[in-house]
C-alpha cells in the first residue's frame, strides 16, 4: 500500500442553520494514499464536498485535525494555507470561477506563472492539456463569457492540471459535459493519475465513479464502506460491475 498523504482524526463539520445544528462529518477518521484515484460517493447532502473542502483546505473544520503531507492543516493561518495549496493542491470545483477579463490561454498561464517562470514550458504544457481535453486552438484567445459551460469547465480542469500538484481535488468535474467532453476531461485525469498525481474526485456519476481505484462511501458523517477496485483498465466490464454491487449494498 502507497504512503498516506492526507489523514483525518475525529473531523467533525457542523453548520448552523437558522438556530438548527446540523453535523454533517462527525468524528471521521480517514486515509488518502498517494497515487491513488480516490473517489467520494454518498447519497445528495451526505456530506461529500463538505469533506472534499475541509481535506483541501478550502474550508475548516469545526473539530478535529486534517494532516496533508508534513502540515496539520487546520491549524494553518490563511496565508500559509493559501501558499501551502498553491504548492500542492489542484481544485476543479464548480464554483472556481474562471477570470473574465483574461482569455482562456491566459487565465491557465496565470496559474502555472504562479509557481514557474518558465513561461515557453507552461505555455507548451497548456497547450497540450487544452488540446487533449478537446479545447482547440480556435477558442484559446477568447474569453470566459464566449464559451459554453462546458468549455469553461475543461479549461479549469486544465487550470487544475497546469501546476502538477501532488493532490488534484474534482467535485463533479464532468457535471457539465458531455459524453465525448466528459471520456476527454477523464482520460486527461486518469493519465496524471498515472503519472503518479494522487486525485480526490466527488462524484454522483458511475462512468466517472470507476476511473478510481479505491471508492469511498460516505454516510451518517463518517466513511460507511470502501471498495477497492484496482487501477483503472479501459472497457473492465467486471470493475463496473463490482462497482454497482458495491453502491447497491451501500443503498446508494
Ligand atoms: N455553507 C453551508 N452552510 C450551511 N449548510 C451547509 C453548508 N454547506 C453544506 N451545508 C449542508 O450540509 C449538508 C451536506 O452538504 P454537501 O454539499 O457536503 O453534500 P453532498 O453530499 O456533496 O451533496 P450533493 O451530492 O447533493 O452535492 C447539506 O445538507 C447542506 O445543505
Amino acid at each position: 500500500m502507497n504512503n498516506v498523504i492526507i489523514s483525518t482524526k475525529k473531523l467533525s463539520k457542523t453548520f448552523s442553520n437558522g438556530g438548527t445544528q446540523q453535523h454533517v462529518l462527525k468524528n471521521l477518521d480517514m486515509e488518502i494514499y498517494e497515487g491513488d484515484f480516490t473517489v467520494i460517493m454518498g447519497s445528495s447532502g451526505a456530506g461529500k464536498s463538505t469533506l472534499l473542502y475541509a481535506l483541501s483546505g478550502m474550508d475548516k473544520p469545526t473539530l478535529g485535525s486534517i494532516r496533508f503531507l508534513d502540515k496539520n492543516i487546520e491549524a494553518l493561518s490563511n496565508d500559509k494555507l493559501a501558499v501551502f495549496r498553491r504548492k500542492n493542491c489542484g481544485f476543479i470545483f464548480q464554483q472556481m470561477f474562471l477570470l473574465d477579463n483574461m482569455s482562456i490561454l491566459d487565465n491557465i498561464l496565470t496559474s502555472g506563472l504562479l509557481i514557474s517562470n518558465n513561461r515557453k514550458a507552461i505555455t507548451a504544457r497548456a497547450k497540450e492539456l487544452l488540446t487533449k481535453v478537446g479545447l482547440g486552438e480556435a477558442i484559446w484567445s477568447k474569453f470566459p463569457s464566449q464559451l459554453s459551460g462546458g468549455e469553461v469547465q475543461r479549461a479549469a480542469i486544465v487550470r487544475a492540471l497546469i501546476n502538477q500538484p501532488n493532490v488534484v481535488f474534482a467535485d463533479e468535474p464532468t457535471g457539465a459535459l458531455n459524453s465525448a467532453a466528459g471520456k476527454a476531461a477523464l482520460d486527461v485525469l486518469s493519465e496524471v493519475n498515472n503519472k503518479g498525481q494522487s486525485i480526490i474526485m466527488v462524484t454522483h456519476d458511475l462512468r466517472s465513479a470507476r476511473r478510481g481505484n479505491r471508492i469511498l462511501y460516505i454516510q451518517d458523517g463518517v466513511i460507511h464502506g470502501e471498495c477497492n477496485l484496482g487501477r483503472y483498465i479501459h472497457g473492465d466490464r467486471e470493475r463496473h460491475e463490482k462497482l454497482r454491487l458495491f453502491l447497491e449494498e451501500m443503498g446508494w
